[in-house]
């Protein structure tokens, strides 16, 4: 069995959704993992936050738009009239829920409710749309099986249980649908996997059934050399390692979760990339294999803080690293890029919720200095010690980018800088200039 998601680029309109259905219709036997349409998530945490300040009337105004869109979508997408009255049903029902919030008590249990309404919605409309079509499929609740433990990671021995049950109550059904993003937490209230999340789902459900391929289907072909948001030329990577898939997510390409890597590698379950756009092209595909001696991409990630620790000596130089890493582990915060000399520390995080607090705490062993407005350039691929000349190669391409921070020598197959956020365009660029043009077939992978 396969495991295919769709993202919400994937099945954002009417006629998306119907060329996902098929996509999906060959007879290969498979879970379907489906995010909300494009741009919902967003506008339910809008709505979440104007019913979380009490703002009724802004609140009001999103929900009839989003109810109203939601119906036009489902009788554009339907034509007989008993599905569509089932569908459209289904869908005040789940606005029913919304409504309700408005008079209703709200915290974040209500928001998570709020939140997981995308999801329910557009895996209704692609299996009523499948069924009018006759092709023969299951919708699963993702609150059936999807569950996280009281740490807030997902539950795999649960998952694993529930959803291999579910599967055995329908044997001879090869198309099954579900929700991704979405699942219960340890105390059975709805929750989610953080934004982005259905990537995750997918490669939980797929290690859960140890899954013959997982295949995440996007709106571009696959994972890119570098980041096509913010540079020109850049060409879809044929095979990335799970480390190198691993660290080009945790560093910013959006087209994955960081998570969702390592259910897969856990169970050695292959990741395809591919296009719901172009689904001739090849895409990526993310294995257990490592290719030798090839820088594969870059990826960057914004809104890092750089904090630097100047030893005031009133500790030992072990001491004063073991308090610093016991101030963020204390606090929950972990290091992104970290480098250290015999006295000082620097340091460049993505979560600056606690970071008021860690400084305060710090001070009395330390001068810090605190920059934001930061981000993280990653270069990744097969970069061994022995390979001479890779990481002088990069440097060089970033000669007239000032580096606040680098990191290397951590791993085997990236080299990290933190530069100023306003320089991160100009940084992608000349490394993709310096590493992957002209000689772009002797570096890709
Ligand atoms: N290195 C990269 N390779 C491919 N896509 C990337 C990369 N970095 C960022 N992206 C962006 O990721 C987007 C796809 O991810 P996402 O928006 O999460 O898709 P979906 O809506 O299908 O979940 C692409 O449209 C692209 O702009
Ligand atoms: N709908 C959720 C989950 C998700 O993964 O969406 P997408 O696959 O469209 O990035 C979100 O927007 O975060």
């Amino acid at each position: 069995m396969k495991v295919y998601k769709f993202g919400g680029t994937s099945v954002g309109t009417v006629e998306r959704m119907k060329h996902v259905a098929e996509l999906i219709s060959e007879s290969t036997p498979k879970i379907v993992v489906l995010s909300a349409t494009a741009g919902t998530t967003n506008h339910l945490e809008e709505i979440a936050a104007n019913l979380f300040n009490r703002d009724i009337e802004q609140a009001h105004e999103k929900i009839t738009r989003m109810e109203f869109q939601f119906i036009d979508f489902a009788n554009e997408l339907l034509t007989d009239e008993s599905t569509k009255r089932e569908a459209i049903d289904y869908i005040l029902d789940r606005f029913q829920r919304l409504w309700q919030f408005i008079n209703d008590e709200f915290t974040s249990i209500e928001e998570k409710e709020v939140l997981a309404q995308g999801e329910l919605i557009s895996t209704a409309l692609l299996h009523f749309y499948l069924r009018e079509r006759k092709i023969a499929n299951i919708l699963l609740s993702a609150f059936d099986f999807m569950r996280t433990g009281p740490e807030g990671e997902p539950d795999l021995k649960y998952i694993e249980e529930k959803l291999q049950a579910q599967l055995a109550q329908y044997p001879g059904i090869n198309l099954f649908i579900t929700q991704g993003y979405i699942c219960k937490n340890a105390y059975n209230e709805t929750d989610n996997l953080k934004r982005g999340g259905s990537d995750y789902t997918a490669s939980l459900i797929g290690a859960a059934i140890c899954a013959e391929e997982i295949q995440i289907w996007t709106d571009i072909d696959g994972m890119h050399n570098n980041d096509p948001r913010e540079v020109s030329g850049t060409r879809s990577v044929k095979h990335l390692s799970f480390n190198e898939a691993e660290q080009l997510a945790f560093y910013g390409a959006k087209i994955l979760h960081p998570f969702c890597i390592a259910p897969a590698r856990k169970r050695n379950i292959p990741v395809r990339l591919l296009s719901s756009m172009n689904p001739q092209a090849e895409g990526t595909l993310i294995s257990d294999l490592q290719d030798d001696n090839i820088i594969k991409a870059i990826a960057a990630k914004d809104n890092i803080f750089y904090v630097k620790f100047e030893s005031k000596h009133c500790l030992c130089p072990y001491q004063f690293i073991s308090k610093i890493f016991d101030t963020f582990a204390k606090h929950r915060t972990p290091l992104c890029l970290l480098v250290s000399s015999n006295q000082d520390v620097s340091v460049a995080i993505d979560n600056s919720e606690r970071l008021c607090k860690i400084l305060a705490e710090l001070e009395q062993y330390a001068k810090i200095l605190m920059e934001d407005r930061m981000s993280i350039v990653s270069v990744v691929g097969n970069m061994r010690w022995q390979y001479a000349g890779v990481e002088a190669q990069i440097i060089e391409a970033l000669a007239d980018i000032p580096l606040r921070m680098i990191s290397y020598g951590s791993n085997d197959s990236d080299v990290a800088f933190v530069i100023k956020t306003e320089d991160k365009k100009r940084a992608l660029q000349a490394l993709s200039n310096k590493l992957f043009e002209p000689e772009t077939d002797k570096v890709t992978g």
